[in-house]
């Protein structure tokens, strides 16, 4: 069961011209960054994506399930185009997933393979949805570096993005016990990652061994997780929150994921300045492209990257 007695904390990034050395952003950065050390993550209420943007974006996911599956296999067929469906073990659980929601130009070819007209609508939805997103990812990647004093490789880790996004369905038939969608336990490889959820299930590991449920106190609530990319690059400053998904209620459960993940030939390396004697290297420096040959040959359900690279 779920805990309620430790709260995931609620940051407010509303209503401020957020910008380096106000005071505003000052106060913030604090809380990000004892947020992301002590649970790996964080609520925030963010209110720069308008409504009918975040609204356009469910409607769409719920069409996109609403797709025969030939459909979702024929997206499935394009390179970089992932779909997760029909996983024995999960077989309610299915997510659409692709880089090119997030690309300039390039939502096109998602839009183009669901809808005849591709949809311009909907490439505007997307575009606004992730553009603020995104932005919200860089002011925490920025608060993040700040607070460790290493405010010179801010360029270098934003430069070092590359974006994914993911639409997820929880599919729920009445009456049918028997048939799960929960997600098991994992920590994600991204250095961030953005979920909206708009019904409850999504619950985080804390320290103490408790699942913490994730509840929006707010139709403008995020959660901001750290992973494992961020956990390896800052030797262990920041958690990877492990996290997973027992949705409740008796329909769908829909989310939407961003996430940031280092570019696939850049080396993840922890800088110098976090690495001395009473602080050793905690992770062998890789890069996305050779841990995800790795996760991917042969029976490696379930592993992370601290059964990769953990020193
Ligand atoms: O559906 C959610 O809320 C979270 C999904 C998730 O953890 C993932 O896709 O990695
Ligand atoms: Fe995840």
């Amino acid at each position: 069961m779920a805990s309620t007695k430790v709260k995931i904390p609620t940051i407010d990034f509303c209503n401020l011209e957020l910008k380096p050395n106000t005071p505003q952003w000052e106060s913030i950065k604090v809380q990000v960054f004892e947020a992301l050390k002590e649970f790996g993550c964080f609520e925030a209420i963010y209110d720069k994506v308008p409504n009918e943007i975040r609204e356009g974006m469910f409607d769409t996911l719920k069409e996109v399930f609403d797709f025969p599956l030939s459909k979702l296999i024929e997206y499935r067929e394009k390179p970089f185009h992932i779909y997760d469906g029909q996983i024995t073990s999960i077989p309610l659980y299915g997510n659409v997933s692709s880089a090119d929601l997030v690309l300039p130009n390039s939502v096109e070819t998602f839009a183009n393979t669901f809808w005849s007209d591709g949809n311009p609508n909907f490439r505007n939805v997307a575009k606004s949805y992730f553009k603020q997103l995104m932005e919200l990812n860089e002011m925490v990647t920025k608060m993040v570096l700040e607070s460790l004093g290493l405010k010179t490789y801010i360029d270098e880790i934003l430069n070092s993005n590359f974006f994914f996004s993911r639409f997820t369905n929880y599919k729920v038939i009445k009456g049918e016990e028997k048939y799960k969608s929960e997600l098991p336990p994992h920590t994600d490889s991204s250095f961030l990652t953005i979920i909206k959820q708009i019904q409850n299930g999504l619950q985080v590991l804390y320290k103490n061994g408790e699942w913490i449920e994730v509840n929006n106190t707010s139709s403008h609530s995020y959660l901001v997780l750290s992973a494992d990319t961020f956990m390896a690059w800052t030797n262990d400053s920041l958690t990877s929150a492990e996290h997973r998904v027992v949705p409740t209620g008796d329909k769908d459960r829909l989310s939407i994921q961003l996430f940031s993940l280092p570019k696939l030939d850049y080396t993840v390396k922890a800088p110098k300045e976090l690495v001395d004697e009473d602080h050793p290297l905690l992770f062998k420096p890789f890069n996305l492209l050779e841990y995800h040959k790795y996760t991917m040959s042969g029976d490696k359900y379930g592993v992370n990257l601290k059964d990769y690279c953990r020193l």
